[in-house]
């Protein structure tokens, strides 16, 4: 039989939807559509042909320039956001202005250093997850034939799980260093020495559950609005193949699922910030987390930062999927 060959590598746009079915499984379904019957007379189920699945590596290698394209586009928004959410006041744009005007477009990236070396490869294993949890929907449901949503949101949550492991520990220094004092870090490794020597790997992993319980539900939403969306313009504009769309459909489906994330992220983001940037011995555990933030300032402070947080949603995601695209299309010598 001729190589399968993937559509990603005459396309401008690749899509990631339905590229991870096994070699087998792609071979196999080659066969399937010239088969109307089978041996009884009874009709058989055909299956579309599903294209070669990238390789992980690629998604991997994908995610990790998403993540690059995330840090630089949304940093100054997710310093506005952590300082709110830990109590500084004040309005976007006057936090925003304040900060230029007193250290320059240094202060707008203050603390760039922890997400730029963690954020990378914390959307690499994203992405990455998102082709194992789709692989392991498949084998676990013996499904054949593209995906549907609800698989894909399945594996977008199955994702959450590798991410968390890199994503805490990056989350915890990257608090620390934004709420931080002037001067108090020399930066991203000081500080994680500095949390290291006080309380060891316990502390380096101090909001691990409520980074999950962030990114997991962040995560269904985030992939499933983005094949959502991916979908619904495709058909809209009667294309065959999400691989098709153009850039602004790439940067809208991103864009929006930024939008999906937050507008569920925000409360157990507000706790772990909280957690994550509070002095040790201030909460017994989770639970008082929330009890001491409600009991002090209300239910309205577990939808702290969330303007700020929208605000770079959008952009940072937009830029995120379309670096990730851009890069899955120039590694597809890897096919
Ligand atoms: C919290 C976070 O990193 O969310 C990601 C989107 C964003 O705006 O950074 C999504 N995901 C957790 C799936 C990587």
């Amino acid at each position: 039989m001729a190589p399968h060959k993937s559509s990603s590598s005459s396309v401008p746009f690749t899509a990631n939807s339905n590229n991870t079915m096994s070699d087998f499984q792609s071979e196999a379904s080659d066969l399937l559509p010239s088969m109307s019957s089978n041996v009884a007379g009874e009709p058989s189920r055909t299956v579309k042909p599903q294209p070669k699945p990238d390789s992980m590596l690629k998604s991997f290698l994908a995610g990790g320039v998403g993540g690059v394209c995330v840090v630089l586009v949304g940093h100054p928004l997710d310093l506005i956001k952590v300082r709110m959410q830990t109590g500084v006041g004040g309005s976007v744009l006057g936090m925003f202005a304040d900060t230029f005007r007193q250290h320059g477009i240094r202060g707008l990236y203050r603390g760039v250093s922890a997400p730029l070396i963690g954020v990378s490869p914390i959307f690499a294993l994203s992405f990455w997850g998102y082709d194992v949890g789709q692989r392991f929907v498949r084998w676990s449901t013996g499904h054949e034939g593209e995906l549907t949503l609800t698989h894909k949101c399945i594996a977008g949550g199955l994702s959450a799980i590798p991410t968390t492991i890199v994503m805490a520990p990056v989350e915890r220094i990257k608090c620390l260093l934004q709420t931080s004092s002037a001067g108090q870090y020399k930066g991203f490794s000081d500080c994680a020495a500095s949390v290291y020597r006080s309380g060891g790997v316990t502390s380096l992993y101090r909001g691990t559950i409520l980074t999950l319980l962030r990114d997991g539900p962040g995560s269904v939403a985030w992939f499933g609005m983005y094949e959502f969306t991916k979908k619904a313009m495709m058909q809209a504009q009667g294309m065959e193949d999400t691989s098709q769309l153009s850039p602004i459909a790439v940067l809208t489906a991103g864009g929006l699922a930024g939008i999906a994330n937050w507008s569920i992220a925000i409360p157990p983001d507000v706790l772990k910030s909280r957690f994550q940037s509070a002095p040790d011995g201030t909460y017994k555990n989770i639970a008082d987390v929330y009890r001491q933030l409600v009991q002090k300032e209300g239910h309205g402070a577990l939808f702290a930062g969330l303007r700020p947080a929208m605000l770079r949603a959008f952009p940072a995601n937009a830029a995120c999927f379309m670096g990730m695209e851009v890069a899955r299309k120039a590694l597809s010598f890897m096919d």
